[in-house]
């Protein structure tokens, strides 16, 4: 079957032709359905695995209650408050963006409004439209930029590109953002002030390059307007609505408590048509124009194309929101411990009886401590499959459906292995509440196959594949012989097998079984071998073959 053969994408957003092309080029099919409104968007989302917006569709927790065979979300663009993140996490819908694409274009945009603003630019281009008579040049009367202070609100991609040209302009540029530890950015060329009203008390001009949200909401508050700002400050808001307060920002420039805005991002686009900043003195609007370039709007569509297609057809995430820095499309010596830490959460989930409290990942060496996040889910999502059903748990929710059901995912690096093991080790345990617990021990060889080293503390060395029956017994004559005859009789084929013994505190031996068969064996032969003395345990895991 051709890669993509019955994968389905809805593009809900108008993409750039260049994106769409590589869509057509990569045989997955595609459907542009434009301007859904909230009902049809949902309707619709169940019958495409993956879908690409940009700002105009939203993708609200409602959108997604019933998400079929929805996988992938991307956003061509930056902001995904488009896209309700804790419903797409819970139902296990990866959420991606296309970070930088648009980074030069939005960062050009706040330097234009910016420039127009301090020069009356739109105020005096309409001036001399209006006709020759009343010809004003004093009335235009602006402001440089060379030697002002100007304070950029979020120094991330689009910040720091802003800043390093205002820079160029011989602006002074400071900056604030809480989640820079820095004393300066930028060769210590942008200072880094902590403290946001100390920040507005040394600005000429500021703009806001912060993601929107309730963290990020009237940043630039009544209060802060009227109380805490220069009044000759310019504001450029090129981010979102809710950063700065809309209505008391018109009536701080009607009072001239500062000097003027432009704003590129409002809290409801379109504007209405009764919006007080429509008429607020000195102020120049744009219809959310940041990104809004041939380039950009190119870069995030071709971007937003290509994540969605490598994920589809091989699992690659780029530009992950809500994957929690899980990695999938790993180098060929590290892959395979994906699929370690997979097996050994099948076999773990396997031996366990009941529920977990705790699961705990804990690796040692070079390769496998790269990923821990990963293999820590990838193994929580084999453990919870059995309790939650097979398509129910994922990369992307598994750790909310855990944290929801009280299971505490905990990864452990450590500097050694484990007495008597070498290198790269993943060990995953889990802890059940009512004191059950075990653990599987494994690591990948130079053939990059995976390894089971250890179940509990019986020491092996076994590769995870297939139909396998673990088995615990008293250590005495005649159990494997037991064991070797009811699969006979029950016409199981046993392909391979491994035997470990381990003592007790008190000196008592038991031994462990891992048997791989041909078939899989019914709960007849299982029941069967479970009733015979001196057997303690029998437990059958299904894994995948070794390809
Ligand atoms: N007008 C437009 O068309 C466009 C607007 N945007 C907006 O620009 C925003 C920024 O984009 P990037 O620079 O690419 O994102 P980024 O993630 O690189 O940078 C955002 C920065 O904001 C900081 N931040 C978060 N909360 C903060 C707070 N309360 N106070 C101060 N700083 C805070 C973060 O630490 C980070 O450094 C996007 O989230 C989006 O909302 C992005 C593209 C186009
Ligand atoms: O996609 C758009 O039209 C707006 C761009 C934007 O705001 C973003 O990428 O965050």
């Amino acid at each position: 079957m051709p890669q993509g053969a019955g994968l389905k994408i809805l593009v809900a957003d108008e993409l750039a032709k260049e994106g769409l092309e590589l869509l057509k080029e990569s045989g997955i099919s595609f459907d542009v359905k434009i301007g859904l409104k909230e009902d049809q968007l949902a309707a619709e989302t169940p019958n495409y695995d993956a879908m690409i917006v940009r700002s105009g569709a939203k993708v609200t927790a409602k959108v997604m209650e019933n998400p079929g065979k929805l996988k992938v979300i991307a956003r061509a663009g930056v902001g995904v408050d488009n896209i309700h993140l804790p419903t797409a996490t819970a139902k296990g819908i990866l959420v991606l963006n296309t970070a930088a694409a648009s980074t030069l274009s939005t960062a050009e945009h706040a330097l234009a409004l910016m420039m127009s603003l301090a020069r009356k630019i739109p105020a005096a281009d309409a001036h001399v439209k209006s006709g020759p008579e009343k010809w004003s040049k004093a009335k235009y009367q602006g402001t440089q930029l060379a030697g002002k202070t100007l304070g950029v609100v979020g120094m991330g991609r689009i910040g720091q590109t802003v800043a390093s040209r205002a820079i160029a302009m011989e602006m002074t540029v400071i900056g604030f953002d809480p989640f820079v530890q820095a004393e300066s950015l930028m060769d210590g060329k942008v200072k880094m002030v902590r403290d946001f009203d100390q920040f507005l008390a040394q600005i000429d001009v500021i703009t806001f390059h912060v993601p929107g949200g309730e963290g990020t909401k009237h940043l630039l508050s009544r209060d802060r307007l009227f109380n805490k700002c220069k009044p000759n400050l310019l504001i450029v808001n090129d981010a979102r609505g809710e950063v700065v307060d809309e209505f008391a920002l018109a009536e701080a420039l009607a009072e001239k408590k500062v000097a003027g805005a432009a704003i590129d991002v409002f809290i409801k686009e379109p504007t209405p048509a009764d919006h007080p900043l429509l008429k607020a003195p000195n102020c120049v609007l744009t219809p959310h124009l940041g990104a809004q370039t041939d380039e950009a709007q190119t870069a995030v569509s071709v971007e937003a194309c290509k994540a969605i297609i490598a994920y589809l057809n091989s699992g690659e995430i780029r530009g992950a929101v809500n994957a929690g820095g899980i990695k999938l499309d790993l180098p060929p010596d590290e892959l395979p411990f994906t699929k370690l830490a997979s097996r050994v959460g099948a076999l773990l989930a396997g031996l366990m009886d009941g529920g977990y409290k705790t699961i705990t990942l804990r690796v040692s060496g070079t390769k496998a401590p790269k990923h821990m996040n990963t293999l820590l889910r990838l193994a929580a999502v084999e453990l919870l499959k059995p309790h939650l059903g097979e398509g129910a748990v994922n990369v992307i929710n598994v750790e909310h459906l855990a944290r929801s059901r009280g299971i505490d995912l905990v990864a452990i690096h450590e500097e050694a292995p484990p007495a008597g093991l070498v290198g790269d080790i993943v060990g995953v345990r889990a802890d059940g509440p009512n004191g059950e617990s075990h653990r599987v021990l494994g690591t990948v060889y130079a053939d990059g196959l995976p390894r089971v080293l250890r179940i509990d503390n019986y020491a092996m060395d076994m590769i995870p594949e297939g139909n396998m029956v673990v088995i615990q017994n008293d250590d005495m004559p005649g159990m494997i012989g037991i064991v070797g005859t009811s699969f006979g009789d029950a016409k199981v084929n046993i392909a391979d097998m491994v035997i470990s013994r381990e003592y007790d505190k008190a000196g008592k031996a038991t031994a462990f079984q891992v048997i791989k068969t041909d078939s899989s064996p019914d709960a007849k032969l299982l029941e069967s071998l479970k009733a015979r003395p001196g057997i303690l345990k029998v437990k059958s895991v299904a894994l995948p073959a070794r390809g």
